[in-house]
């Protein structure tokens, strides 16, 4: 026979039913180890073709390619020489496409030898393809560009789509790596199975003629590794997380309710006055003395001298600036400069950048595991021009949330509740109040709010208020609460104003 022209059964007439030669099904079965019944099953038919790469006619298995009853390509294999050749101007597809559609499972094969190896292994023919050009396909280096797939996009968009479990049985070679992690991406990981052949074996047939149908069935039913999916884990592969330090806020009677933390951070809000930074200079004052650490504060308000340091010297001496003798002083003074920081920009204009820089500094020079802004909004300066309000608060919390998580300490905002419409107008904010973006409730770790509900009442000055918890990211926080606190005019502390614990009960703070 000569040319193409003369395979039998197959490119002669498409709708004629493939015969096989004697020598074919020979070849087939002693060589291959494939049935005569398994080719047939395939549609695979034999006769005489010219092979290019020969410069010859050879014995061929010919294997036809159909879309909606008609052959629109043929790929011939020689044998017993290894040669291959297809229909001149053939579609490209995957061989077998039509049959497999509707099963959930689809087997994937690098030749069509290899596909009908796992039919002869007892995979049914509805649930295997071969891609047609084998690994060559690859016509890109260029590792984000996918070329020469659009057989692939075609046969997804046909309905291949809905299947639920490809098990790619590629070539253990390079380009069948290749191969492989391009049809990952084409058909997602999520679905995407593989198969290890053992040493020794490059494909699927290599293995049904080593070892048998048997282990070449349990091979791709039964030991097909999901293709793994970076940042997904099972619970045993995880590492063991330290527990959280925890530092109690100082005020015995709030027992568990509020713990702050390093590598956590922190907003707290409120309407200006209200007494935001007194309540929290106070708290980080007691956490500072309670463990031995050390703050730094980047107040662009409220001024180091004389504010802070007088809330500081009070809180030390435990009475109110002026009636402190010289030696109160000196030893409030000798502490807070052991314990505490200020970060001061020279022109009062500073940016996220700035203040990480600085704030680096405190924790790997100092030592400081506390860092507070106070306001927030006074870093704003450094938006991008093209950067939404909401993109910029997320973008600096992400990055304030991983420098407190890789510095180790805790990270606190101050931030100005926007204002709120009439009928909420002198209620405690939520966070979700905070200017410009819902990110302060969904970023922070914890959220507290300082409010007064009266500055003045009948008997004058009115000193309560209410301190909320309102998130808590990891119970070890604590829990969203309310906590009743009152403001000693003469001592100028706060204290707790739910209930007391007497003096000598105390519940010591909790260890880190
Ligand atoms: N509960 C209170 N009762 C009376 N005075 C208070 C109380 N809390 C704070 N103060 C005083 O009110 C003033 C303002 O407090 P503070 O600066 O802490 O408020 P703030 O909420 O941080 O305000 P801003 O948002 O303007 O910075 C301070 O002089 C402080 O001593």
């Amino acid at each position: 026979m000569m040319g193409q022209s003369s395979i039998a059964g197959t490119a002669t007439g498409a709708e004629a039913s493939p015969t096989l030669s004697a020598a074919a099904v020979t070849y087939a079965e002693t060589v291959r180890k494939i049935s005569q019944a398994t080719l047939e099953r395939l549609g695979v038919g034999s006769g005489a073709v010219f092979f290019p790469e020969l410069h010859r006619e050879s014995e061929a298995l010919v294997f036809s390619y159909r879309a909606a009853g008609e052959m629109v390509n043929w790929k011939a294999a020689a044998f017993p020489v290894k040669a291959f050749t297809s229909k001149k101007g053939g579609k490209l597809q995957f061989w077998n496409v039509e049959r497999v559609i509707g099963s959930e499972t689809v087997f994937i094969t690098e030749g069509e030898m290899d596909a009908a190896s796992l039919v002869e292994a007892g995979i049914p023919v509805e649930q295997v393809i071969s891609v047609p050009n084998g690994a060559r396909s690859r016509t890109s280096e260029d590792p984000t560009e996918l070329r020469g797939y659009a057989y692939v996009e075609d046969a997804l968009r046909n309905g291949l789509s809905r299947t639920k479990r490809f098990v790619c049985c590629g070539d253990n070679d390079g380009p069948g790596g290749a191969l492989r992690a391009d049809l990952v991406r084409l058909f997602g990981a999520a679905r995407f199975y593989y198969v290890e052949w053992p040493d020794g074996c490059k494909d699927a047939n290599d293995v049904l003629r080593t070892f048998g149908p048997a282990v070449l069935h349990e091979l791709v039913t039964h030991r097909a590794l999901p293709w793994p999916v970076n940042g997904l884990y099972r619970l045993g592969d995880l590492p063991e997380l330290p527990p959280l330090t925890l530092w109690h806020p100082g005020f015995a009677e709030w027992e568990s309710k509020v713990h702050l933390a390093p590598r956590t951070l922190s907003v707290v809000t409120g309407h200006p006055g209200h007494g935001k930074t007194t309540l929290f200079m106070q708290i980080w004052y007691q956490i500072c003395r309670a463990y031995g650490l050390t703050a730094a504060i980047a107040s662009f308000e409220t001024r180091a001298k004389p504010h802070h340091r007088r809330t500081l010297r009070q809180l030390h001496a435990g009475k109110l600036e002026h009636a402190m003798t010289d030696q109160d002083t000196q030893a409030a003074d000798n502490w807070i400069n052991d314990h505490f920081l200020w970060l001061l920009h020279p022109e009062q204009r500073p940016s996220l950048e700035w203040f990480l820089d600085m704030a680096e500094v405190t924790v790997s020079r100092h030592g400081a595991r506390i860092i507070q802004v106070d306001p927030w909004n006074r870093l704003e300066a450094a938006r991008d021009r093209n950067e939404t309000e909401t993109d910029y608060i997320g973008r600096c919390l992400r990055t304030l949330h991983a420098f407190a998580h890789d510095l180790n300490c805790h990270v606190q905002v101050l931030a100005h509740p926007a204002k709120m419409d009439a009928s909420r107008k002198g209620k405690a904010p939520e966070l979700e109040d905070i200017s410009g973006s819902k990110n302060w409730d969904n970023m922070v770790d914890q959220g507290f709010v300082v409010h007064r509900p009266k500055f003045v009442d009948e008997n004058g000055r009115n000193t309560e208020a209410e301190f909320f918890h309102r998130k808590s990211r990891f119970e070890e926080l604590g829990y969203p609460c309310k906590l009743k606190m009152a403001f000693e005019l003469n001592t100028g502390r706060y204290r707790s104003a739910d209930y007391t614990i007497y003096a000598g009960l105390n519940r010591l703070p909790i260890n880190s």
